[in-house]
């Protein structure tokens, strides 16, 4: 029996409790089962669910049978109906008679859902479903996509393109990766190193994924650290609300990729989680992606207390703030399988052969305790999950106002307390929810709080803003911006169910006037990445400041025209060398939003597995040692 309980728990639990479904099954020390065949069960179950929901909803079983969750009876039904062995609990156990007493009907809604889907026997039904065409029998469907975060702590969008996703068709829009069984891949326009592909193919089984080369994360929820945009010159970063650690994995991601030398750069990420299970997924996070040498995780540590003053945070120039939310912009649970959970018919009356009569009173869900398990909750119900995996009853729109009035409370004190460390500059504020009230409103708040306007804070322009963001069209809401429209516009929005295939997320970005702390980074020119432009030394070079005659660097000798020197130099001996790869030289737009440009061969396939693996550390190291060539040449 615990088999079916225990995976019914880790299918209704939230992800955010502790990464991704494979990793928090085998990562449970006291689970009864064979964690194999609990992972077995969730995701043979999830594949199968749709058609498990149409024969457990057309039977009625679950207001027959009143003991069995919806989770609970996908997971048995599936064994009844698929399982070689059927349902491996005794013949006699009473959740086991009460779906076998059922299996006549069962088994003839079964045929009747694989006739529905036009297919002639049981093996065509299962070569559809291993097709990832079973949750529908709309094939025409559009699904949200899966996006993919490419590691570059790890990989290069390349050499993924050349392994992982060898094979798949490069696709221009989005649109294409939304079909089930699609075979593309799309390169995302806004954010760098971001894919998407159809969500019924299954990276999990690839090296890629598994070593963390590459990440799953949605791209609204890539907006932060790539708003933020951490630069090699500044100094700490504050991740306040982290795990399970997407955002500070890819904040160390640009970080890395903008230090001139691989090893170097003493910069850190700050990662606080206040939750020690959270935190734990965390660690495992930051090491699987392989940054554990720029980020200190503050396990159980609260941010709101943590002191601005303190010697520790005295190099902090930036924080992102990605606190918890009503989550009502969460599309599915990015790791998880997509289930379809069966809804009793709760209004109508038992046929009248029922052999079950008393338990034809079906509590109203509804009437229950206000929070319950989500294995207890049920379509028909408005229910809040939040962020963090809280469940939440809300039968009124009073409630839903409390519940977010807490929240955006919370939220705005978050932002107020970022705003005191003494050398920040920049701050990003991010929900993914859809409601006004922990979004615009809570910016608002906080631009009119006496420490912002003490501090000089102010919000981060849309013109301000890095190109990808600056370009991305959906923004702020007008209304809920109290009218302004330039407060509107500074705001980020994505919208869950739209033609951009993004969950629902907010962002804002704050920054504090350069008066206020010394702002050395605005002092150096920069490429359209965000980064530094360098002379041949590799020392930065100065922004020509208004209205005077000439630039230098720190060393005051070479000019930015030297640096574009540099760069043509590069083209020129690129064939020559051979070991640098565009992105390490970024000249094109193409390029700066991550799109491989193809020297020889322009072929939109994406084929031929890599027969040099590249090593992005290695490459800048090389690129290092190039420039030296070049300075000796020179001389
Ligand atoms: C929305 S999730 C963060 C998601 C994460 N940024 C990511 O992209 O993977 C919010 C997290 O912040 C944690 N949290 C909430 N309040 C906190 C606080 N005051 N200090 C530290 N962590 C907090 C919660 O436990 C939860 O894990």
């Amino acid at each position: 029996m615990s088999l079916y309980h225990e995976t019914a728990e880790f299918l209704t639990s939230s992800s955010a409790s502790g990464g991704s479904l494979k990793s928090r099954i085998f990562g449970k020390k006291d689970l009864k089962s064979q964690p194999a065949q609990v992972y077995a069960l969730a995701i043979e179950s999830s594949k199968w669910s749709a058609i498990l929901k149409e024969v457990i909803e057309r039977t009625d079983l679950l207001r027959l049978e009143r003991k069995i969750t919806p989770v609970l009876s996908v997971l048995l039904v599936h064994d009844l109906l698929l399982a070689k062995r059927g349902i491996a609990i005794p013949a006699t156990h009473g959740l086991r008679t009460s779906v076998e007493r059922h299996k006549a009907r069962l088994t003839a809604e079964f045929t009747k859902s694989r006739i529905r889907r036009k297919l002639s026997t049981v093996e065509a039904l299962k070569a559809h479903i291993e097709a990832g065409l079973g949750n529908t029998t709309d094939s025409s469907q559009i699904l949200h996509p899966r996006w993919v975060r490419i590691n570059t702590l790890k990989t290069t969008l390349e050499e993924q393109l050349e392994s992982t996703f060898a094979g798949l068709e490069r696709a221009l829009t989005v649109d294409a990766v939304r079909k089930r069984g699609s075979k593309h891949i799309f390169i995302d326009h806004n954010i760098p190193n971001l894919v998407a592909v159809s969500s019924t193919t299954d990276l999990s089984k690839t090296e890629a994924y598994k070593s963390g080369a590459i990440i799953f994360q949605d791209k609204a929820s890539c907006f932060p650290a790539y708003l933020l945009d951490p630069r090699s010159e500044d100094d700490d970063i504050i991740d306040s609300c982290a795990a399970p650690g997407n955002k500070t994995t890819h904040l160390a991601a640009i970080l890395q990729s903008r230090q001139p030398d691989p090893n170097g750069g003493s910069q850190k990420i700050h990662a606080f989680e206040r939750n020690y299970g959270r935190a734990d997924t965390l660690k495992r996070m930051v090491s699987l992606a392989g940054s554990d040498r720029i980020t200190t995780i503050h396990a159980g540590e609260d941010f709101l207390k943590a002191k601005p003053e303190a010697s520790t945070y005295k190099k902090v120039t930036s924080l992102l703030l990605d606190p918890s939310c009503s989550g009502s912009g969460i599309v599915g649970r990015d790791d998880m399988p997509e289930l379809h959970l069966p809804v009793p018919k709760n209004n109508t009356p038992l046929p009248k052969d029922s052999k079950n009569k008393k338990q034809t009173k079906v509590p109203d869900p509804t009437k229950e305790t206000r929070k319950r398990k989500r294995e207890d909750f049920n379509e028909d119900l408005d229910v809040m999950v939040d962020d963090d995996g809280m469940v939440t009853a809300v039968d009124t729109v009073d409630e839903l106002n409390a519940r977010l009035t807490a929240l955006s409370k919370f939220q705005l004190e978050l932002l107020i307390h970022a705003f005191k460390f003494p050398s920040a500059r920049r701050i990003t504020y991010s929900t993914c929810s859809i409601h006004a009230q922990e979004n615009e409103q809570v910016v608002l708040q906080a631009l009119k709080s006496s420490i912002a306007k003490e501090q000089g804070w102010r919000l981060l322009k849309r013109a301000d803003q890095i190109r990808g963001l600056k370009e991305w069209p959906v923004r702020g809401d007008i209304e809920a911006a109290e009218g302004d429209a330039e407060v509107a516009e500074a705001c980020i929005r994505a919208n869950k169910g739209d033609e951009h295939g993004t969950m629902g997320f907010f962002l804002a970005g704050f920054v504090r006037d350069s008066n206020s702390v010394e702002d050395i980074g605005a002092q150096f020119l920069r490429d359209e990445h965000g980064h530094m432009v360098r002379d041949m030394m590799g020392f930065p070079v100065r922004a020509e400041p208004m209205g005077a005659d000439s630039t230098s660097s720190p060393m005051d000798e070479a000019a930015p025209e030297a640096a574009v020197e540099v760069e043509a130099d590069e083209e020129e001996e690129e064939e020559e060398w051979g070991g640098i790869e565009d992105d390490q030289i970024p000249e094109t737009k193409d390029e700066a939003i991550g799109v491989p440009m193809p020297t020889k061969n322009k072929q939109p396939k994406v084929n031929a597995a890599s027969k040099h693996q590249h090593n992005p550390q290695k490459k800048r190291a090389d690129l290092a040692s190039l420039s030296q060539k070049k300075k000796k040449r020179k001389k």
